[in-house]
């Protein structure tokens, strides 16, 4: 594989919070340009430190990475702030989806094309291409964000995020509290941006059934480790992995 294609480097970072707490012990993997990669594992593996670690925002909750190297597009994550790394294509959608909720549907879109200095007729084509991917958006344009559902506001964290133009978007848990079939519309949406656009997508989840569907490949983590790494088809068909990585119970339980 060319090197160029990598997009994305995490090289054996070490993590901690508050100078204390280590959460990551040496965790690497790759992103290429247009693949998804889903990160694997369960409560407390470590999948939102490394995250956070890959779009620097880990001194926002007094962590950081002690050890280990992240490069973006050749660009040395560590010593750039997320601003500029939003601004040179790696966008976060965070845990938990963080939407103005006072602020209506369309409002909350224009904040994410803040800081790339585009004109109202280029807020305006993008606004249209979200609403295109999110026609549940267009419905709501009006609508305060806190008073549409759960699965809306994800779209809404989506969309807003694709809003800054990213060429790798990071998405901790999309799936979390919602139905499954939202689940599915949001994951295949994703899948056709990331088919259609080249968009790359790094997503950590603990439903893995979900993220295997519609990854290419998955690195699964437990206690700050890696401990598997694969193609989303070979991890698939491990009927052992639910059961001894990901929380899930053993795999003929109900
Ligand atoms: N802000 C924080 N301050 C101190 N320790 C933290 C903080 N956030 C996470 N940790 C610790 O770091 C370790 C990894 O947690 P992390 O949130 O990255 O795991 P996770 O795989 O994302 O789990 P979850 O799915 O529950 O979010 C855990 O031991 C956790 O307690």
């Amino acid at each position: 594989m060319p090197h160029e294609e990598i997009q994305l480097v995490v090289e054996a970072i070490e993590a901690d919070y508050n100078q204390a707490v280590v959460a990551l012990h040496g965790v690497s993997f790759t992103v290429r340009r247009g693949e998804i990669r889903a990160l694997l594992g369960s409560n407390g593996a470590g999948k939102s430190t490394t995250l956070k670690a890959v779009a620097n925002l880990l001194p926002a909750e007094r962590g950081r990475v002690t050890a280990g190297a992240i490069r973006f597009e050749g660009h040395n994550v560590r010593a750039t702030s997320t601003g500029d790394l939003v601004r040179l294509g790696l966008v976060q959608v965070l845990e938990g989806r963080h939407v103005f909720r006072s602020l209506t549907v369309e409002d909350n879109l224009v904040t994410g094309a803040i800081g790339r200095g585009s004109g109202r007729a280029d807020i305006a084509r993008d606004l249209d291409r979200v609403y295109g991917w999110f026609p549940r958006l267009a419905e709501k344009r009006r609508a305060p964000a806190g008073l549409t559902s759960g699965g809306e506001q994800q779209m809404l964290a989506i969309g807003r995020a694709l809003m800054a133009r990213p060429r790798l978007i990071v998405l901790d848990e999309p799936s979390m509290g919602l139905a499954p079939l939202v689940v599915r519309d949001i994951f295949r949406t994703l899948k056709q941006l990331n088919t259609q656009e080249q968009l790359s997508i790094l997503v950590a989840e603990q439903n893995s059934t979900v993220a295997l569907t519609y990854a290419d490949t998955a690195t699964v983590l437990e206690n700050g480790v890696v401990v598997l790494e694969g193609t989303a088809a070979e991890l698939r068909n491990r009927e052992d992995i639910k059961a001894f990585y990901l929380g899930e119970g053993a795999p003929h339980a109900v």
